[in-house]
């Protein structure tokens, strides 16, 4: 058995032994219920033209009994079959989390295809959710497909044959359906690209932006544009399948008229019973409504296990990246810094760029110091702070911390001793006492330790505004808390990064980008300028050369190189890329 398809099998009893075998049952009963009645009734016939009046009355009971089991454990099952699902759900969910949360670098996220399987699984969470469901459903449909080819052999065996007239019927759905999800793939970009219009144009987030520059029209009629257009691909593919799908049905309905007229003729000449007869009718009556739902449910498993494989897929490049990128024997990551960090040759490209993001990077960053990261937009700051995080594995070149190569180290060991507040930090919709104390799993429970973090980050003022203090619920998205301002935000993310006293790499991107200036001057006094890290490196990207000012190094990087680095009065002097930055800010403020 291949892997998506037995991962789709197991779901259920991996997930719960105990809900299993009702969701079992209930899938055989309830497909078994067509089959069973014309049989019942076939035995009806039978014994009324035997005039067996207590033949009637067995059969009758044996109808109620049947009736109510079929449609009894339909209805207890339901909720059964519900929460199974659900369960199942959560379960791949979890599983999802392992590897999405837990890759050690961002590819998953950033190289192209790797990200689009990791979007295919986040997308196609109710076909798993379903998977176990849908083939135990399929194979009722099937039990029941051959039951029915069983009883009308019984009245004449070329019957038996009937079903089989189904299969092209089958083999033209599957072609329509494969082409039509090749086409659904084609148009995936301009899917997406709509997908993005309505969210642009339907979200709170982007509410703002949409009213004031009235954006609601033009983001509908491009809308409408990308759907008609990806649309228009996923018609024709329809259409053109749609021919050898309506011979397939011809054919099929030229066999079941046969096979009626072969019943009624072995009627009429006593080759077959009333009862076998009138039960072989009554299946094939059934025969077009059970060939849909083996149609249906082959096509919605094909889903699952197309789903079942994706995941697989994802798990399985997880895995690999991790025996790539974690040594088996790591090195251990020193308790402080005695050197500092130095980068060798360092060059990073996108998965998707023609241009390295970074190359050729050669910098010592000394223990102790303060190293502000300048330059425009795109120059590659960013890029290289993820570098150091080890979120990125680098294409050329290397990361050596106090001489030893960053690769040597476990991931995780290596970012526990790293601290970090991004650039458009992440909203942790959760207590603001929580949303702080995450930044360090061991003391997140310790109110002490999270009041010092805020308090390092120039918290006070929001602690003091906020109606329970580190109690209180922050975020409205999620729940119904404080909707926190995006200065706030930062305030909450740069106390997060606080909660790690001694790391060995402080990370400050734009640490200060949403704050005014009160607070922007509080974190620089107390948190990155006068309180340097003794054992480890601060680095501090910022556009705002006032503050790289009072870095003991200034590295600028431009184009994905190192233009220049030195200090502030040191660069300032050489009247390069830095003194012209520096003078076109200092303009606004003499
Ligand atoms: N996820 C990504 N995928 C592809 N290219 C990217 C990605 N992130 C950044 N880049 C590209 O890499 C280059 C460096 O980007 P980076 O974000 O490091 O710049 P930056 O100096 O931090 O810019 P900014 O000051 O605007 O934050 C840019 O050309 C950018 O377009």
């Amino acid at each position: 058995m291949t892997g998506p398809l037995r991962l789709v099998l197991t779901l259920g009893p991996r997930t719960d032994l105990a809900r299993t075998p009702v969701v079992v049952a209930v899938a055989i009963l309830e497909q078994a219920t067509g089959v069973g009645l014309a049989v019942l009734l076939g035995l009806f016939s039978e014994a009324a033209s035997r005039h067996a009046t207590s033949s009637v009355l067995v059969l009758s009971l044996c109808l109620a009994v049947f009736v109510m089991l079929t449609q009894g454990t339909f209805i207890a099952g339901y909720f059964t079959r519900l929460r199974l699902s659900e369960e199942i759900q959560h379960e791949t969910e979890r599983r999802f989390i392992d590897v999405a949360g837990t890759t050690p670098t961002l590819e998953i996220h950033e190289r192209p295809g790797r990200a689009a399987r990791a979007a295919a699984v986040r997308a196609g969470r109710a076909d798993l959710r379903e998977g176990f469901d849908r083939v135990l459903w399929l194979a009722g449909a099937a039990l029941v497909w051959v039951a029915s080819a069983v009883l009308m052999a019984a009245v004449v065996p070329i019957l038996a044959v009937l079903p089989l007239f189904a299969v092209p019927v089958l083999l033209a759905t599957r072609r329509a359906d494969r082409e039509r999800g090749a086409a659904v793939e084609r148009a995936a970009p301009r899917t997406r690209l709509a997908e993005h219009l309505f969210t642009l144009a339907a979200t709170a987030g982007h509410g703002r932006e949409t009213r004031l520059f009235g954006l609601a029209g033009e983001l509908r009629r491009r809308h409408r544009e990308q759907w008609d257009r990806g649309g228009r691909d996923i018609l024709v593919a329809e259409l053109r399948s749609r021919v050898p799908l309506a011979l397939a049905w011809v054919v099929f309905v030229l066999a079941y008229a046969a096979a009626i007229a072969l019943m009624v003729r072995a009627g009429l000449t006593g080759d077959a019973s009333l009862g076998l007869i009138v039960a072989a009718a009554a299946v094939s009556s059934q025969i077009v409504g059970q060939a849909q739902a083996l149609l249906s449910q082959l096509s919605w498993v094909a889903a699952s296990v197309r789903a079942a494989r994706v995941f697989l897929q994802v798990v399985e490049e997880g895995a690999a990246e991790r025996a790539a990128v974690v040594p088996a024997a790591p090195a251990a990551v020193p308790s402080r810094l005695e050197r500092g960090i130095t980068l060798e040759g360092l060059g990073f490209r996108y998965g998707d760029r023609d241009r390295p993001a970074l190359s050729g990077i050669d910098l010592e960053l000394p223990a102790g110091s303060v190293v502000a990261l300048v330059g425009e937009n795109g120059a590659g700051k960013s890029t290289l702070v993820k570098l150091l995080c080890g979120l990125y594995r680098p294409a050329a070149g290397r990361v050596l911390v106090d001489g030893t190569d960053l690769a040597r180290f476990a991931p995780e060991q290596w970012r526990a001793r790293v601290t970090a507040a991004f650039q458009d930090p992440d909203h942790l919709e959760l207590r603001l006492g929580e949303s702080v104390g995450l930044g360090s799993l061991e003391h997140g429970d310790d109110p002490e330790r999270v009041l010092e973090a805020l308090r390092t980050a120039g918290g006070d003022r929001l602690l003091d505004a906020l109606p329970d203090g580190l109690h209180t619920r922050l975020g409205r998205t999620s729940w119904d808390g404080e909707g926190l301002s995006g200065g706030q935000w930062q305030t909450v993310a740069n106390a997060r990064a606080a909660m790690r006293r001694e790391p060995l790499l402080r990370i400050l991107d734009e640490p200060t980008a949403s704050l005014d200036a009160r607070a922007e001057e509080w974190l620089f006094q107390r948190y990155a300028g006068a309180s340097r890290l003794p054992g480890g490196v601060t680095v501090l990207v910022t556009h705002r050369l006032t503050t790289a000012r009072a870095a003991d190094l200034i590295v600028v990087l431009d184009g994905g190189r190192v233009a220049e680095t030195g200090t502030h009065d040191a660069l300032s002097r050489s009247g390069g890329l830095y003194a012209e930055l520096f003078r076109l800010q200092a303009r606004y403020f003499v």
